[in-house]
């Protein structure tokens, strides 16, 4: 699905914030080059503190650069993107659900009547089946972000931008919200999703590393997790160098590979060690 065409991209990019004192600087990240390219789902990882919002804020156009350019989009267009952030209520503007969706540009063109057909649309691309009058304060913390990602991606964005949008949610919270970013990255929205979940990387066509100021790693899941395949008893896993642990099915996988056993392909999921598994 990821194609070769550059949405956005950051070059020689550096950000630095003032300390709390004003007297001094503190560099986030520096020298920082990236494009992101239409069709990618893009998983951004990092320890607390790393730069990862930073990124987000940059991403969005709410943060300037301290140095270097960000290129949005081609020359004809500027690539549209919208953001859905860590706590659900930072983003509601209204009152009910239909409110909140009132904000965006098309609801103005529509009739009432064709209003209420619009709302269950809109909803219905990220799985909610919930009244447009339901008061937004009403809704579960899951039901709260699926509404901000379907605010989101009713304005058609380009490149879909979560910033651990499922940080506040329970386990079945978090897989709706997955599973709805997954239908619109099949419908084509290109994804960029910070996360410290590490099994929530696992959709992810490219994973980028944050650490010590700037990009430690830029490539696929697989390799992330288990270093270069060829040789993967003897690389170290850029995901341990970053001080994360792997996910349950990774480590089981790489303690296999310690006894000599090579599970093919690599798993990056439970479902997919079980077949793996099954298969041998
Ligand atoms: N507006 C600001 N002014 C000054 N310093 C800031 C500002 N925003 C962030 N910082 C600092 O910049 C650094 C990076 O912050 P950022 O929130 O981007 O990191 P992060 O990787 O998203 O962290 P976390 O995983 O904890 O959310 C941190 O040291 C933070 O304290």
């Amino acid at each position: 699905m990821p194609t070769s065409e550059k949405l956005m991209s950051l070059k020689n990019a550096s950000v630095v914030y003032r300390t709390e004192s004003g007297e001094g600087r503190r560099v986030v990240w520096s020298d920082v080059s990236l494009d992101i390219h239409r069709g990618e789902w893009i998983a951004v990882v990092g320890p607390n503190g790393s730069g990862k919002s930073t990124l987000a804020s940059v991403l969005l156009g709410l943060n300037p650069l301290s140095a270097g350019q960000v290129h949005r989009g081609n020359q004809a267009a500027e690539a549209k993107t919208r953001g859905v952030l860590q706590l659900p209520e930072a983003q509601f503007i209204g009152e009910t659900v239909g409110e909140e969706l009132d904000f965006l540009p098309t609801a103005d063109q529509l009739t009432m009547e064709k209003r209420r057909a619009w709302y269950a649309e809109v909803l219905n691309e990220v799985g909610l089946t919930i009244s447009p009058d339901r008061k937004m304060a009403t809704l579960s913390g899951g039901q709260k972000q699926l509404v901000n990602l379907a605010v989101a991606l009713a304005s058609q964005p380009e490149i879909l931008l979560l910033d651990e949008p499922t940080a506040m949610l329970d386990p079945a919270a978090r897989k709706e919200v997955r599973e709805a970013v997954r239908q619109a990255h099949q419908r084509g929205t290109t994804i960029v999703w910070i996360s410290h979940r590490l099994e929530e990387v696992a959709d992810a066509t490219r994973i980028i590393g944050f650490g010590a100021g700037r990009i430690t790693f830029d490539g696929e899941p697989r390799a992330f997790f288990y270093g270069t395949t060829e040789s993967s008893r003897q690389v170290t896993s850029p995901c341990v160098e970053l001080g994360f642990d792997p996910p349950f099915a990774v480590q089981t996988a790489m303690s296999l590979l310690e006894q000599g056993v090579t599970l093919q392909p690599l798993p990056l999921n439970l479902e997919e060690l079980a077949e793996a598994i099954a298969c041998r």
